[in-house]
């Protein structure tokens, strides 16, 4: 069984001050952090490139970086994200026209590969690609904004892909982003995911750790 790993997503954070935030949120108990490419093109809203993840690496900022990119085509910005420190790489399947050529790319590059599943994408997508997969992530909303309301129908889309991974036998995570709270965790933990980013819930709290603490407490409950 995969570690539990808590990822906040900086797309929530203040980012005039983001290498404090980064430092935050790992102090408090994070273990990823989550990072958010937005192109203004795959989805409707534009953030941040491989020059920040390489500021945050000269920051000191030593976690894995777990880049998302929402980003279409996506094979040319893969080689910048490798030599700006990412550590994983997940991408849509949607935004490259050759998805096992990108995955191959990533990991060539030295770095994890994960796929993105947005909500109405469906789960035979991994049919011939999951045993290459470092990681599956499944999007609880639909990609481009933080703080929007999770779609429970991922519940058992989850319950789905975790057997998919169980079947395969390989070390592969099954990541969950978007509208994940310390309410809605557990239910989340007991459907499959071990990697749960969190962007909203987290940054706009007041006390980082008490939010990270009680999401830990209520997946480990669940997973132990
Ligand atoms: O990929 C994302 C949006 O496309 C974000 O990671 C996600 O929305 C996290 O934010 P929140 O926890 O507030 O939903
Ligand atoms: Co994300």
């Amino acid at each position: 069984m995969q570690s539990t790993v808590i990822a906040p997503s900086i797309l929530s954070a203040n980012f005039a001050r983001l290498g404090e935030e980064v430092d935050n949120v790992l102090k408090a108990g994070a273990d990823w952090v989550h990072f958010d490419v937005m192109d203004n093109h795959y989805v409707p809203n534009l953030t941040i490139g491989p020059m920040v993840c390489e500021a945050l690496r000269k920051h000191g900022v030593t976690a894995p970086i777990d880049v998302h990119l929402m980003v279409e085509p996506v094979d040319r910005i893969v080689p910048d994200f490798a030599k700006a420190g990412a550590s994983l790489i997940s991408f849509h399947p949607e935004a490259s026209a050759h998805v096992h050529r990108t995955v191959q790319l990533i990991k060539s590059h030295g770095c994890q590969a994960g796929l993105v599943l947005n909500p109405a994408t469906p789960i035979e997508v991994l049919d011939w690609v999951l045993e290459d997969l470092d990681m599956v992530l499944l999007m609880s909303v639909n990609p481009g904004f933080g703080g929007q309301s999770f779609i429970p129908s991922t519940l058992e889309k989850l319950r789905r892909v975790r057997q998919m991974i169980d079947r395969s036998g390989k070390p592969i995570r099954l990541e969950i982003d978007g509208g994940v709270k310390a309410d809605n965790i557990a239910e989340i933990a007991a459907a499959g995911a071990d990697t749960f980013v969190a962007g909203s819930a987290i940054f706009n709290a007041s006390d980082y750790a008490e939010v990270i603490g009680s999401m830990k407490a209520a997946v480990s409950a669940v997973r132990g």
